[in-house]
């Protein structure tokens, strides 16, 4: 099986002219697959840029990058979109819609794979918030959840389509200690289950021990590992 993320040599910039300002610099950078890595690093060390070019959420500039088999140096919107709807997002402001309920929102993820009805959509959106332990809140809005449920709600929508990859932006910063590691372990868990790689940036020294690998970043460059011993 292919690596799902490989990257060489990617690098970014925003502004033009003088305004131009670097946030990447050659970054190399591999997720093996069922692996979960995690991100970390000062802020605006250029974590959330590299999610975003991973993610197909913007348009690479230079170097190379493969994910789950789509080149995406050259890749078209249409490329992009497609793989997209391969990866499972997790962010940290959950991003539920609150005019949706639980099951609606993890329903909506599968909105665009074609061939399932309504109803297969809500019964795969009511077995994942069961696995996610929220069978009994499916019916409330988020502004009914607490936060801690809000991103076991996020979990599910992320993982209801069979993504490839899981991509999360800091998904505990908003929670307390305690369901920050309950969260971080769900996820773990479950994509474990699955063999789902994750790639997740984060801050939060609490969870740190779910990974299998911690990659650093600094000012847009990806610190090289120290040998283990
Ligand atoms: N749309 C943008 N336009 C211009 N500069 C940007 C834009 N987005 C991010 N930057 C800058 O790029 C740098 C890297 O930002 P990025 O969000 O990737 O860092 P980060 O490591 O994720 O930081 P944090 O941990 O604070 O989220 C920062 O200096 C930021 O100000």
């Amino acid at each position: 099986m292919a690596d799902p993320v490989v990257l060489e040599e990617v690098s970014y910039a925003f502004g033009e002219g003088e305004l131009r300002r670097a946030v990447l610099r050659d970054v190399a950078l591999r997720v093996m697959p069922g692996e979960i890595v995690l991100l970390t690093g000062p802020s605006g060390s250029g974590k959330t840029t590299l999610l975003t070019l991973i993610g197909a959420l913007r348009a690479m500039q230079a170097g190379r990058a493969r994910v789950l088999e789509t080149e995406l140096a050259g890749a078209g919107e249409g490329q992009r979109r497609a793989l997209r709807r391969r990866i499972g997002f997790i962010f940290q402001n959950h991003n539920l819609l609150g005019f949706l309920n639980a099951r609606q929102n993890v329903a909506m993820a599968l909105e665009l794979q074609a061939g399932l009805t309504e109803r297969e959509r809500l019964s795969r959106a009511d077995a994942m918030l069961a696995s996610v332990g929220l069978e009994d809140h499916r019916h409330k809005p988020p502004s009914q959840l607490s936060g801690g449920q809000r991103q076991r709600v996020a979990i599910a929508r992320a993982l209801v389509g069979d993504p490839g990859l899981i991509l999360a932006d800091e998904p505990t910063a908003a929670l307390d200690k305690a369901s920050g590691q309950e969260v971080a372990a769900l996820l773990r868990r479950m994509a474990r289950q699955r063999q789902v790689p994750i790639l997740m940036v984060t801050h939060d020294p609490r969870i740190l021990d779910m990974a299998d690998r911690i990659v650093t970043m600094e000012d847009g460059r990806v610190v090289p590992a120290l040998p283990a011993g």
